[in-house]
């Protein structure tokens, strides 16, 4: 390797690093943020028997790796079949890394599909990108098929035939439209009206919630489980977010109310640690 070369290679192995970090420590904020309704966070498991705020965090500190790779496969490549089967291989040996980390707990499959897409595109846009460029990118990249995908059937796929919603997989090849037209926006208005970043993100998981299609509460509890939850997290936004005293108390009786039904609303979780990583990418631009 001549000196140029290990360079060039110095600053991606770095910037490959840092995307990777970024990526873990949106997953451990997600996980942190504290109340969350049916979801796990420092105070309860939610509506999950089955894990606990370690189980989170050991989830997201063994996907590490996971991500850089995702990003090293990614510098120098433009969106491609080849590039779709590399990360699904990658993506797969990461959900068993997963399941290791958490005893057999499925705590982030959908997220490392989110996020794994979102840090492959990042490291093929580099830095100084906006949030649009790389959920357009992180779309093409989805909208190439996996032909290796195992053919038995998933939750989510039986949830997308049975309600025909788009799901985790639809929600990626149209560019991640929920992170651009809720998350994103929703973090920013909240910022203006200063509130506490805590507030910002919970606004911004709300946001979520009142709108996306989110197959794992279809899975657990149907279509009733999903209008509850929509309009359980619309009528916390009306009583003016988590920000006001009204808005906290129509946060907790939606938590308990999902707690109640057994409703857990994973995939708005994962679109919040997306937002995060893609909030924070943009705003840091700190790596020269
Ligand atoms: C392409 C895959 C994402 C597979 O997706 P598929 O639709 O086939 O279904 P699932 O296996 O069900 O996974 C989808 C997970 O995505 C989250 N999600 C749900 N709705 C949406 C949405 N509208 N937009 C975005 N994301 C969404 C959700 O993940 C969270 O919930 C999981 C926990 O749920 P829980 O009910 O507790 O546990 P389960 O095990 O599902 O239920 P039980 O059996 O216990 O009852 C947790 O993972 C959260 O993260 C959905 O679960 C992808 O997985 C895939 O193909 N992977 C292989 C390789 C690959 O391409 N990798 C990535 C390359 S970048
Ligand atoms: N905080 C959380 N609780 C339950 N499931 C999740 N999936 C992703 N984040 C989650």
């Amino acid at each position: 390797m001549n000196a140029q070369t290990y360079e060039i290679w110095k600053e991606e192995a770095a910037y490959g690093e840092y995307i990777a970090q970024l990526a873990v420590m949106s997953l451990v904020d997600e996980a942190d943020l504290t109340p969350k309704p049916g979801l796990v966070d420092r105070n309860s498991s939610g509506s999950h028997s089955d894990m606990t705020i370690e189980t989170m965090h050991r989830s997201a500190y063994a996907l590490k790796d996971t991500f850089v790779k995702m990003a090293e496969v990614s510098f120098y490549q433009k969106p491609s079949q080849q590039l779709r089967e590399q990360l699904a291989e990658i993506g797969r040996y990461g959900e068993q890394d997963m399941f290791k980390a958490t005893g057999g707990v499925n705590t982030h499959k959908g997220a490392i599909w989110s996020l794994g897409l979102l840090a492959s595109a990042a490291a093929i846009n580099g830095p100084n990108v906006t949030a649009w460029q790389i959920t357009q990118t992180a779309g093409a990249i989805a909208r190439y098929p996996d032909r290796k995908s195992p053919k038995q059937a998933t939750n989510g796929k039986k949830v997308r035939h049975r309600y025909g919603v788009p799901g985790a997989v639809g929600e990626a090849q149209q560019g991640f439209p929920h992170i651009m037209i809720y998350a994103l926006p929703a973090l920013k208005k909240a910022r203006e009206k200063g509130a506490s970043e805590r507030h910002a993100k919970l606004d911004a998981l709300l946001s979520l919630m009142a709108s996306l299609d989110d197959t794992c509460i279809l899975h657990r509890g149907g279509k009733e489980a999903l209008s509850i939850t929509k309009a359980g997290a619309r009528a916390v936004l009306k009583a003016g977010g988590s920000l006001t005293p009204a808005g906290m108390k129509a946060l907790s009786f939606l938590d308990e109310k999902l707690v109640s039904i057994n409703a857990s609303p994973g995939g708005s979780a994962d679109l919040l640690a997306a937002a995060i990583f893609l909030d924070r990418l943009s705003n840091l631009s700190a790596f020269r």
